[in-house]
């Protein structure tokens, strides 16, 4: 069958997407031809606000390189422009007159910068911030002037204006109305905002109209009505956008304020069709990418003859892309008569929160400083949730306490993850299911999720780590530490060293991390390499550790906790049994449970039972949570058992007090037999130790787990002296050359048995390991004994917030 000729006109991200759209469900059915009149394959244009801010570059920011084309079949003219389209005979032509036939033809050719039409506009050093050549442009001036003037305070206005302080020049931002970003933020969020950015260096003029730019050929500044005037050697136009609807107007289709479409994405001509900012559905048009991807999703589908769920409209959240910056705002802004509202403001760390609701539905959503339960919010007002059974403080809130991670394990499967891809937490974990996804990068092939803003990059890592478990490992594919830095894990130690940062923040600012903020994969994982680096000086950032650790427990399936008290080597007494079943009766504990490791575990304890929990059991954790050392199993020995020949239970005990608490890459799992009868399961530990006639064989890199591996024998040694030399000196080894969530056996797989038998067998080495070890091990304190002293750990950790 011949192929449909398809042309699509504008070479941008919400055509192009429709275009993969069409590929995936139909890809013999159309010759595609595309017309772009920028000289680049489609590039992400959101990401240009992080080319001028510095954090990436122009070639990181493709979409569709040239082979995708090739690769795909498609011709592609770019730097040439469409213009007339001749809707009798189904032809396009170019400004390079080239004329090509179409049986479809899409129009997709976005937006301009609404360039405010004032005496002076056409100047030298005025500018839009919409493509390429406007970033370009702006670069190439702050090297030679100094003085920029940004006029609009929006999305826009306040990402351009951060790129041109990060590139040296002074900024002034001008806005018309009294506070920034008054379509996406109320007063009290605008202010919290402004006065971030002022510490930031950034310069407000409120309440400014611009009557006239001034200067020679060259800007030079501006006047105001006012008539004050400033000084400008550049002056970004960030007012708006107008949609390019020109040339469809000229050929007789139907333009509003953007290019007519029906539910279809069709245009009043037949077999003519406008996707992205140019079309305008139900008189709105959009500028953000989420609606203009569900749009191209529903033309894919019209046109390879699916019968697709009309487009009725989009809900948009959006974010502001400058670092230290934390909001999110979606739905209505502002209180009338028709809605109540629930306000947090909490002065003192920066948080706003405002939830509008009507009619018992969420109908807007104003957050500052803590967004982490924007997507859980959002879901809640899409999906027009009846909240009225529900507390002020459960709507605010999720159970993650604080939790900058987002509890992904208590998020239904239907909460959208990455808002400008509408894709939802269960697609994602499906397809690492289905299709065996590892990498961020994999699950964005896969599923598109993280291909815009990028924002959700760390959630989809989260969902990762979550799906895949213990197998997760973060560093296995690629060789730099996350996506927040091309740097590895050694040479990001080798800088903490060599530049003597000390503390996360620091090491993101001087590495120049891609997202200032890091992630889910690099936080803990600075957090845990500046405290192997600095034993006694670092500060433990409790906040940059995953959540579990964080919260000293263990959260589960249905958001409750298990709380698991120490039992070194195994070994209890009636005295803390019947303790621990005190405990259980008086916090109804539903169910209580022996672990493999020997231990006993308190399932189902509610966060707010934790602290008293703790408090009445006054027993050490068992850190059964922890990158740390887990467990030491103990087999009875030659205290009771008439095979055993060595004392396996003290032993144990002994490893366990030494150990415990200790942060190491990933948890390890020791085991202590007392004969090579093996009943504590010594081969297939991180440490297994086990009794021979007169001596002790050392295995190491066990794993019982998902990746079961048995033990090697790294030694023999006859007394407990040299056993706790060795393991020390090992323990060391491995906290100091292992990747963060790196077990064991993975680690010993990695740099070879002989390797380390070879580091160990140095006296002297030994000896400096245990000295660096013994300094770590002075630092730790027992958690929940801290948190029962604390009141700021209790209220931060676990006590929910009151609510105004
Ligand atoms: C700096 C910046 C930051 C942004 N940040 C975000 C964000 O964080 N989140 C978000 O959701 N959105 C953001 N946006 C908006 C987002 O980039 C747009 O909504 C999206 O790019 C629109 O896609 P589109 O395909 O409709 O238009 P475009 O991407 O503009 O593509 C249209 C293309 O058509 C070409 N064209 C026009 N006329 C013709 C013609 N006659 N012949 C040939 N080619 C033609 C244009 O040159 C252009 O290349 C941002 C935009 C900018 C500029
Ligand atoms: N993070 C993001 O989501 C993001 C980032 C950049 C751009 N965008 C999108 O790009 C498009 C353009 O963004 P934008 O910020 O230019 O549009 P906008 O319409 O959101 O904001 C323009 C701002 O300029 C102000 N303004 C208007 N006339 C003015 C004047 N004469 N003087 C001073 N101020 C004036 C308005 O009050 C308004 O706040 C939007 O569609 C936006 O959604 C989104
Ligand atoms: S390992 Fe040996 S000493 Fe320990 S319980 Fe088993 S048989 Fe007894
Ligand atoms: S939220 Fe923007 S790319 Fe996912």
């Amino acid at each position: 069958m011949e192929k449909r000729k398809l042309v699509l006109i504008g070479n941008g991200m919400a055509g192009v997407r429709t275009i993969e759209e069409i590929l995936k469900l139909a890809p013999q059915t159309f010759h595609i031809t595309i017309f772009g009149n920028e000289p680049h394959p489609n590039y992400n244009r959101i990401q240009l606000s992080t080319v001028l801010q510095g954090d990436t570059t122009v070639d990181q920011i493709v979409l569709n390189n040239w082979d995708w084309y090739k690769n795909n079949g498609i011709e592609l003219y770019t730097d040439e422009e469409i213009v007339q389209i001749d809707t009798e005979n189904k032809q396009v032509h170019s400004n390079k007159n080239r004329v090509v036939e179409y049986d479809d033809l899409i129009i997709a050719t976005g937006s301009s910068s609404f360039i405010l039409p004032l005496p002076g506009a056409d100047k030298q050093g005025v500018v839009g911030f919409r493509d390429i050549k406007d970033c370009d442009m702006m670069i190439k001036t702050s090297k030679h002037y100094k003085k920029a003037v940004v006029i609009g305070g929006g999305l826009l206005g306040l990402e351009a204006a951060r790129g041109l302080l990060n590139l040296g020049m002074k900024v002034d931002v001008v806005h018309l109305t009294p506070y920034l970003m008054e379509r996406q933020l109320d007063q009290t969020a605008a202010e919290m905002l402004k006065n971030e950015l002022e510490a930031q260096g950034m310069n407000f003029l409120l309440e400014k109209e611009t009557v006239e730019i001034v200067g020679e050929e060259r800007v030079t500044g501006l006047r105001f009505k006012d008539g004050q005037e400033i000084e400008a050697d550049l002056v970004v136009m960030a007012v708006g956008i107008k949609p390019n609807v020109q040339l469809a107007k000229d050929s007789n289709i139907y333009v509003n304020r953007g290019i007519v479409v029906n539910d279809f994405m069709e245009t009043n001509i037949p077999n003519v069709y406008a996707v992205g900012e140019c079309a305008e559905h139900r008189e709105i048009t959009y500028g953000m990418v989420a609606p203009l991807y569900e749009q191209g999703k529903v033309l894919a589908e019209k046109m390879t003859g699916r019968e697709p769920k009309p487009y009725e409209g989009s809900t948009v959240g959006t974010q502001l892309k400058v670092s230290n910056v934390d909001l999110y705002s979606a739905g209505e802004i502002n209180d009338d008569p028709s809605t109540k509202s629930i306000k947090v403001h909490n002065e003192f760390e920066g948080i706003y929160k405002k939830i509008l609701i009507r009619n018992n539905q969420i109908v807007g959503i104003v957050l500052y400083g803590d967004t982490k339960d924007s997507t859980r919010l959002f879901r809640m007002l899409t999906e027009k949730e009846d909240i009225s059974g529900k507390t002020s403080s459960s709507i605010l809130e999720s159970n993650t306490c604080g939790s900058e991670s987002v509890g992904v394990e208590s998020m239904p499967d239907s909460e959208l993850v990455c808002g400008c891809n509408g894709v939802t937490k269960g697609t994602i974990v499906e397809s690492i299911k289905t299709q065996g996804l590892t990498t961020v990068e994999e699950v964005g092939s896969c599923t598109n999720a993280g291909r815009s803003c990028g924002r959700c990059k760390s959630l989809v890592s989260d969902i990762l780590a979550y799906t895949l478990g213990d197998g997760y490992d973060a560093s296995a594919k690629k060789t730099s530490i996350c996506g927040c830095t091309t740097l590895s894990k050694d040479e990001v130690v080798d800088e903490i060293k060599a530049k003597g940062l000390m503390s996360v923040k620091e090491v993101m600012n001087v590495l120049e991390w891609k997202n200032e903020e890091g992630c889910s994969k690099c936080r803990p994982a600075l957090n845990y390499y500046l405290g192997m680096i600095y034993p006694e000086e670092y500060r433990e950032e409790r906040d940059s550790r995953l959540v579990n650790e964080k919260m000293h427990a263990n959260i589960q399936k249905d958001g409750t906790y298990s709380v698991v008290p120490r039992m070194y080597g195994g070994v209890t007494t009636a005295k803390d049994l019947k303790t621990i079943a005190e405990v259980a009766d008086k916090y109804n504990v539903p169910l209580v449970k022996l672990t493999g490791g020997q231990r006993i575990a308190l399932m189902g304890v509610k966060k707010e039972d934790l602290i008293h929990v703790w408090s009445d059991l006054d027993m050490p954790s068992g850190y059964a949570y922890g990158k740390t050392l887990r467990t030491v199993k103990t087999c009875v020995g030659s205290q009771f058992c008439r095979f055993g020949t060595q004392d396996s239970m003290s032993l144990g005990i002994k490893l366990e007090k030494k150990f415990e608490r200790l942060d190491t890459p990933h948890k390890f799992k020791m085991g202590v037999s007392g004969c090579p009868r093996n009943c504590a399961e010594s081969g297939i530990k991180d440490i297994g130790i086990v009794g021979i006639d007169g001596a002790w064989e050392i295995y190491v890199a066990g794993n019982g787990g998902t990746d079961l591996r048995a033990g090697d024998l790294l030694c023999t040694v006859k007394t407990e002296e040299e056993i706790m030399d060795m393991v020390g000196a090992y323990v060391q080894y491995y906290r100091e050359s292992g990747n963060y969530l790196e077990r064991t056996s993975t680690w010993v797989e990695r740099v070879g048995l002989e390797h380390v038998k070879e580091v160990l067998k140095d006296k002297k080495t030994r000896h400096e390991l245990n000295e660096r070890l013994e300094k770590t091990l002075t630092r730790y304190v027992e958690p929940w004994k801290e948190a029962l002293d604390n009141k700021e750990i209790q209220d931060k950790y676990y006590v929910t917030h009151s609510v105004q």
